[in-house]
């Protein structure tokens, strides 16, 4: 199998003085994943080379920076932090904000990988339940439709991601070019994510056909054998349904929600306040709730010049 490119890593080191209190437990710090963005281990010689990193990354990269630029401010003490591979850049960049204000905020996960991503940043790990009050959640999304209506659950987060989304004042999608749709299911054709109760799957499977996905299917795992196992320790259906049902993404959602055994959807309704794509040519292009949209051109837009190139460490 392929080992996927790392992930830019950020740089830490200007908090590594004691501020903040040490992991009491080794991390994964040094695994390879396709999420977990973590410190290389030490190379023999000779160096790697470098290689360009592929524009997606830029793109994930350059909205993430510049939604953080906007919506992590220094009032802002309670932050949540989503899933995926656009996410390692959101810390990233509040890693870059300094010690001085990132001393007195507390960060969220939305599961094991943004723990991960917490922990290795030493910054300081929350959880919802001590809370319940979010001032901003910034996460990544598969879709984004006209009305910032989205898709989530590739990564089988989407209960966690959207109780943080629900707790935030403010929630902010980052995403690239490629997740910017006119209707939910154009681009991301895989089905609705759905989380269920292990026992109750073969049952909501068999709703799920009946209500319009005859295609919904049980996620299997890729390197274990057997379905995928959420963190909460339930299984993920993906279910396509057709293009007329995606344009009402709200009555959708409320009718899945309905069947038992459902735990969550991974369609996010009327949660965001804006969504950040990163474009192919540098610059970024923002949607927000009312229906304005701002495009951030190449020139204004956060400079990633220092981290252009990528060590090939995995290759
Ligand atoms: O369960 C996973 C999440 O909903 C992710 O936020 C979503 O899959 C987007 O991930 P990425 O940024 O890797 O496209």
């Amino acid at each position: 199998m392929p080992i996927p490119p790392a992930l830019l890593t950020p740089d830490l080191s200007a908090l590594t003085d004691g501020i903040y209190p040490q992991p009491l437990r080794q991390t994964l710090a040094g695994q390879t994943s396709q999420f977990i963005t973590s410190t290389p281990p030490a190379l023999a010689s000779p160096q790697p080379q470098a290689s360009p990193v592929p524009v997606v990354e830029k793109a994930k990269r350059l909205a993430a920076w510049t939604a953080v630029d906007r919506h992590v401010l220094p009032e802002h003490k309670v932050i949540g932090i989503g899933s995926g591979s656009t996410v390692p850049f959101v810390v990233e960049r509040i890693v870059s904000q300094g010690k001085a204000v990132n001393k007195d905020r507390v960060f969220i996960p939305t599961g094991f990988q943004s723990k991960e991503l917490i922990v290795n940043a030493k910054l300081l790990l929350g959880d919802v339940d001590q809370y319940p009050v979010i001032d901003v959640t910034i996460d990544g999304a598969d879709e984004v439709d006209h009305d910032l209506n989205a898709i989530k659950g590739g990564g089988a987060c989407h209960l966690r991601e959207k109780v943080l989304a629900e707790a935030a004042d403010t929630f902010v999608i980052v995403a690239d070019y490629r997740k910017n749709s006119e209707v939910l299911g154009t681009n991301w054709t895989q089905g609705v994510p759905i989380e269920v109760a292990p026992f109750a799957y073969a049952k909501v499977l068999q709703n799920l056909h009946l209500i319009g996905s005859p295609k919904a299917t049980l996620r299997m795992a890729k390197a274990k054998a057997g379905p995928v196992v959420s963190d909460n320790g339930n299984f993920i259906i993906d279910a396509p349904f057709p293009r007329e049902m995606m344009q009402d993404p709200y009555t959708l959602l409320t009718r899945i929600k309905m069947l038992t055994g459902v735990v969550e959807v991974g369609l996010f309704c009327h949660m965001a306040k804006a969504a950040y794509f990163g474009n192919e040519d540098g610059s970024v292009l923002i949607k927000w709730h009312d229906g304005k949209t701002e495009h951030v051109d190449s020139s204004a837009s956060p400079k990633l010049s220092q981290n252009d190139e990528i060590s090939a460490t995995n290759g």
